[in-house]
């Protein structure tokens, strides 16, 4: 969808910004150009919408050459939100979302109904905020009015030049999820610049990890962390790589333990029985339609006294609700930070369909294995499913 050829930007001073970059970026991809402050990221982006014309080289956007294509006529297929929001500051909230609508000549009505679903979008209640000036909104608020008024004109490309860079650490995390479910629905092919590892990796489908005008490497986050291409790379993404890869690694239905199971109508007999088996502690409790509804440890089953009078009665009276639980494809960052808030030393995960059926639990010890996998997995080019653990060192 996007593609650089052999592209070099040197300015008049002698400086070589971009240095005969090739890359490409597909249709519908997220890709993140990260690197230090001055090694040629903005420089990239603002070749793309040609606020800035390259030296050498050239760049497709669908196959075509843009250096053929009217500038004002490109910048209409291409969103653009930058740090500095640039919203107008005598214009309401409506009023600036519907701005290139507006260029465009559509209807008032139109543009501003247009522009209301956009607010919607964002998370912005178009009846709260939109007769609001910029001034009246928090930083977080403003960004969101940025990449609404971006996706105005439903353009296929966006671009975006640090667009979370000037919000507090919290908000940044909620306005990245935000962009990522937003992303999700509209599927457009974006160039994020940012400085910061965290977010490339959190954002990406690939980052384009920048060294001096070129790109060290151009991968997956997963293979960015797990095999840094280069010692540069290796030295960007820091010591701590291994911890910020469980971000990037979704749990897998493969990395979960199965506790014995039982269900709240069963017969406190029964559940005991089903424990005993398998010299458990402990099982997890499911309604009749198989949804989680927490645990209950042997010790409750055995307990005559517990409840239901001589060791009698059912499952109900006795099992412990559990919330600690996520779907499978959550990461293993967000499984580790759900252990810790709910104080769990496990956690259910669910298939995150509607049924939100039970698929095994997540134990530290599991999490570590399977941060373990996936890092050989991907230094051996497998899939995680297929990598044997007792042939991993130490494991
Ligand atoms: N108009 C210009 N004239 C001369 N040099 C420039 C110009 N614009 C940028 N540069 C230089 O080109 C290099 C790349 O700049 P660019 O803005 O693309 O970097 P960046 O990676 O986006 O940095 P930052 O993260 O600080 O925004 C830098 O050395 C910068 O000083």
């Amino acid at each position: 969808m996007i593609r650089f050829e052999h592209v070099t930007k040197r300015y008049a001073d002698g400086t070589t910004a971009v240095d005969d970059l090739s890359f490409e970026v597909a249709e519908g991809e997220l890709v993140t150009l990260v690197g230090p402050s001055g090694c040629g990221k903005t420089t990239t982006m603002k070749m793309v919408n040609r606020l800035i014309e390259p030296t050498s080289g050239r760049i497709l956007l669908d196959g075509e050459d843009i250096a053929g294509v009217d500038p004002v006529e490109l910048r209409r297929r291409i969103g653009y939100v930058i740090q500095q929001v640039g919203l107008f500051p005598h214009k309401t909230v409506l009023e600036n979302t519907a701005t290139v609508p507006h260029l465009l000549g559509w209807q008032r009505k139109k543009a501003r109904e247009r522009a209301a679903e956009l607010l919607d979008l964002v998370g912005l209640d178009p009846a709260v905020h939109g007769s609001r000036y910029p001034h009246q909104l928090s930083g977080g608020q403003r960004q969101r009015v940025g990449v609404a008024r971006a996706l105005a004109a439903d353009p296929p490309v966006l671009l975006m030049d640090e667009p979370f860079g000037a919000v507090d650490p919290v908000v940044r995390e909620r306005l990245q999820n935000e962009f990522l479910r937003l992303q999700s629905q509209v599927r457009k092919t974006v160039l994020f610049v940012t400085h910061d590892i965290e977010e490339a990796v959190r954002l990406g489908d690939r980052i384009a990890v920048y060294g001096h005008g070129r790109i060290e490497q151009f991968d997956a986050p997963a293979t960015v962390l797990g095999a840094p291409a280069t010692p540069y790379v290796a030295d960007f993404v820091g010591a701590d790589r291994g911890l910020k890869r469980l971000s990037v690694t979704p749990i897998e239905a493969g990395d979960l333990e199965q506790p014995p199971v039982v269900h709240l109508d069963d017969t406190v007999a029964a559940a005991g029985a089903a424990l005993a088996v398998d010299e458990a502690r402990w099982a997890v409790v499911l309604d009749d339609a198989d949804r989680l509804h927490g645990w209950i440890s042997a010790e409750a089953l055995a307990d005559g006294r517990g409840g239901g009078g001589g060791g009698g009665g059912t499952v109900r009276e006795r099992a412990r609700r559990m919330d600690a639980w996520l779907p499978v494809g959550a990461s293993l960052k967000q499984a580790f930070s759900t252990m810790l808030q709910h104080d769990a030393g496990w956690i259910a995960v669910l298939d995150g369909d509607a049924a939100d059926r039970f698929v095994g639990v997540l134990t530290p010890a599991r999490l570590h294995e399977a941060l373990r996998r996936s890092i050989d997995a991907d230094a051996r080019g497998a899939a995680r499913s297929e990598v044997d653990l007792e042939s991993i060192p130490g494991a």
